[in-house]
């Protein structure tokens, strides 16, 4: 087992790249720490699987070098490098038994027979797989098939890192909670470095201790579940995670105010320092934000209210922009006017997408 490196990794599939807008993965610095369970979350065409084949070896990165604990496995081959691979699609024998599928890895490894079986039998439990140890992986299902697939991956104590790529791609929808649990209990029981590529934020979200948000090639956010969702780095996170996403709204910064149009809203920090000519942004997710009734808190305007089952969320107008708030299960309302109060410790400010820190002083807390 291993940590991974990324030292400096960016690349090209032009061979001339000229500037940024050329390379597919713009310049990352990164360590995979031995034994941690990472995902690595964005959106089609960001560059996932660009970084998963370099690392799994089947792309030579344009700069740059990956390291293995010390050691520089920039230029080796795939099967040099000693990491299993888990893909969209099942990749099992159809003629052998399921569990001569999972035993493959370990048997092309000359492990022990004994061995062999225990481990085999061990991961096969973990994935509901026993009862069907014995049938052909040809006469079952494409979930059944998938789970094999993963097995496979999971089955080889020795390996550098798991790669899973998009693992629940093809399983059934009522299937995928109780594996993507499934997944997490494996990582814990079996010390593996874990990096699981997805673009679903709930599979990411549920399986990794740590997040990597990759956007237009670039990551813009590395953090643990919750600093993604309670300190969004980039604007971009704070859209991709949340369901909504976090309000961003144009605004104006003077001192500890924020003017979004003609509505001003106290900050908990100041910001002398931003940038001039880029674009100042206040960022507050719905769950800090709460609806109350006309008179109290900032003015806006109620377009609906949304029933999501777990929750209420008005859509409202703030100075003309939309944004998106909770609604507390007491509260009546009388018209389209209401109140919003925000939790002034999730009130961020933004310039050009990227969170600005802002400068406290004695008093943080309320607004
Ligand atoms: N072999 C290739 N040659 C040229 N361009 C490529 C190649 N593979 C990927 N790209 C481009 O690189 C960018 C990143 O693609 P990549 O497949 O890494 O993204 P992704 O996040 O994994 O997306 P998806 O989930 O759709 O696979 C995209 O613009 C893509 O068109």
């Amino acid at each position: 087992m291993a940590s991974i490196t990324l030292d400096g990794l960016a690349h090209a599939y032009r061979p001339d790249p000229r500037g940024p807008q050329d390379y597919a993965l713009k310049e990352i610095n990164h360590v995979w720490r031995q034994g941690g369970a990472y995902a690595l979350l964005g959106p089609s065409g960001c560059g996932k699987t660009t970084l998963l084949n370099i690392i799994s070896g089947l792309v030579i990165p344009t700069k740059g070098r990956i390291l293995f604990n010390d050691r520089d496995v920039t230029h080796l081959p795939t099967e040099a490098r000693n990491i299993a691979q888990v893909f969209q699609f099942p990749v099992v024998y159809d003629t052998m038994s399921v569990r001569e599928n999972l035993a493959f890895p370990l048997k092309n490894r000359h492990l022990p027979r004994e061995a062999i079986a225990r481990r085999v039998e061990e991961i096969a439990h973990r994935l509901d797989l026993s009862a069907v140890l014995d049938r052909k992986a040809s006469n079952l299902t494409a979930d059944a098939k998938q789970k094999i697939s993963l097995g496979r991956g999971l089955v080889r104590s020795d390996v550098n890192a798991i790669l899973f790529d998009e693992p629940l791609t093809v399983i059934d929808p009522h299937l995928k909670w109780q594996l993507r649990s499934t997944l997490k209990e494996l990582h814990r029981a079996l010390d593996l470095t874990m990096i699981y590529v997805t673009h679903d934020q709930t599979e990411a979200l549920t399986f990794a201790d740590t997040v990597v948000v990759m956007h237009d090639g670039a990551v813009v956010q590395t953090g643990t579940p919750e600093e993604l969702f309670e300190r969004p780095a980039h604007t971009f996170v704070g859209h991709f995670i949340g369901s909504p996403g976090m309000n961003v709204l144009p605004a104006r910064v003077e001192g500890r105010t924020a003017h979004i149009g003609d509505v001003a809203i106290e900050l908990v920090r100041a910001y002398p320092s931003l940038p001039a000519g880029e674009r100042i942004e206040l960022g507050v997710r719905p769950e800090f934000a709460t609806l109350a009734g006309a008179g109290t808190g900032l003015p806006v305007k109620v377009r609906r209210i949304d029933d999501i089952g777990r929750a209420r969320i008005a859509r409202i107008e703030i100075a003309g922009h939309p944004a998106a708030a909770m609604v507390p299960d007491a509260l009546a309302l009388d018209g389209d006017t209401a109140g919003l109060r925000l939790d002034p410790r999730h009130v961020h400010i933004y310039a050009g997408g990227v969170l600005v820190e802002g400068e406290t002083a004695n008093r943080e807390g309320g607004a």
